[in-house]
């Protein structure tokens, strides 16, 4: 069911032109008007009817108001104070349902701002948005508060999240958003679709949180792939050597130590971890 505001809004694009809006480089501004697209976007996250929803950097409000007609309760941290006017306009449109902080968004507790479970989306700016994906991925509690994860990516950053190993872009990030989470590519989007348009192509990842594997520390989990992949052309031997127990580990469980990083599947990767963890 969608839920549409209490008067009719005019184009974003007017809005934006008539606040004199222009997009700051710094604040990783790249804004979407197309609100057939920014519908979908809100579509992808199932049924926001009733939903909280968390929205890191909601701009002139593009996206907001796509997942305020899906029916979303909405809380969004903006960092650009010459939003807060357009945004207020929004709140008052949709009858509250939109709650604006102004805040660094990684300044903020999302899991209190939202106060039970919730949805996060976000287009994010490219300058914090590998962090705050990170932050997201490790709480020790598992699973986490939030639902699930629709966030917009430049492709490559994308790729990085959803590469299958063995491929150019298996890293630290996959193993990261694979081992106890499905992570999938939802939809590429075209450089066009963005004022100003960006140098390259985006894409969305959806995130769900999964059964989390018994036995494993996930500081152990980081600490090898950091070592893995910081040395990724190198041989398990030779980058895992300054992780007490991992050579003997890998032999135990019949990981050939002449293998390289990129070539350990999450499974693998997990079962290392685990046989490094301590027992409770
Ligand atoms: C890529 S734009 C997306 C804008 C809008 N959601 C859209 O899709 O058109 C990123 C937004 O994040 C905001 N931003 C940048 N850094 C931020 C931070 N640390 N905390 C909160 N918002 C931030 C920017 O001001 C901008 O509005």
């Amino acid at each position: 069911m969608t839920t549409q505001p209490n008067r009719p809004l005019p184009p974003l694009r007017h809005v934006v032109r008539a606040h004199g809006l222009s997009a700051s480089k710094a604040l990783g501004q790249n804004f979407l008007f197309d609100e057939q697209l920014l519908d979908r976007v809100a579509a992808i996250p199932g049924n926001l009817d009733g939903a909280t929803v968390f929205e890191v950097g909601p701009g002139p409000g593009g996206l907001t108001r796509a997942l305020l007609r899906a029916g979303a309760r909405v809380i969004a941290v903006e960092r650009d104070e010459r939003c807060l006017p357009l945004l207020a306009d929004l709140a008052d449109a949709f009858d509250g349902r939109l709650t604006v902080v102004s805040d660094d968004a990684m300044a903020v507790d999302a899991n209190a701002l939202a106060g039970g479970p919730y949805h996060i989306v976000a287009n994010l700016p490219y300058n914090v948005g590998t962090a705050l994906f990170t932050r997201w991925l490790e709480p020790a509690a598992w699973p986490p508060q939030w639902l699930s994860l629709t966030l917009m990516f430049q492709l490559e950053v994308a790729e990085r999240i959803v590469a299958p190993v063995g491929s150019a872009a298996y890293g630290r990030l996959a193993v990261l958003a694979q081992w106890r989470a499905q992570a999938k590519l939802a939809m590429k989007v075209h450089r066009s679709a963005f004022t100003p348009p960006p140098k390259v192509m985006s894409a969305i990842v959806h995130v769900t949180p999964g059964d989390e594997p018994p036995g494993v520390s996930p500081a152990m989990l980081s600490k090898l792939t950091e070592k893995g992949f910081g040395q990724r052309r190198k041989m398990l031997r030779q980058s895992l050597k300054g992780v007490p127990g991992a050579i003997e580990a890998l032999d135990a469980l019949g990981i050939d130590p002449t293998r390289r990083a990129e070539t350990v599947s999450v499974a693998e990767w997990v079962a290392l971890a685990r046989s490094l963890t301590p027992a409770a």
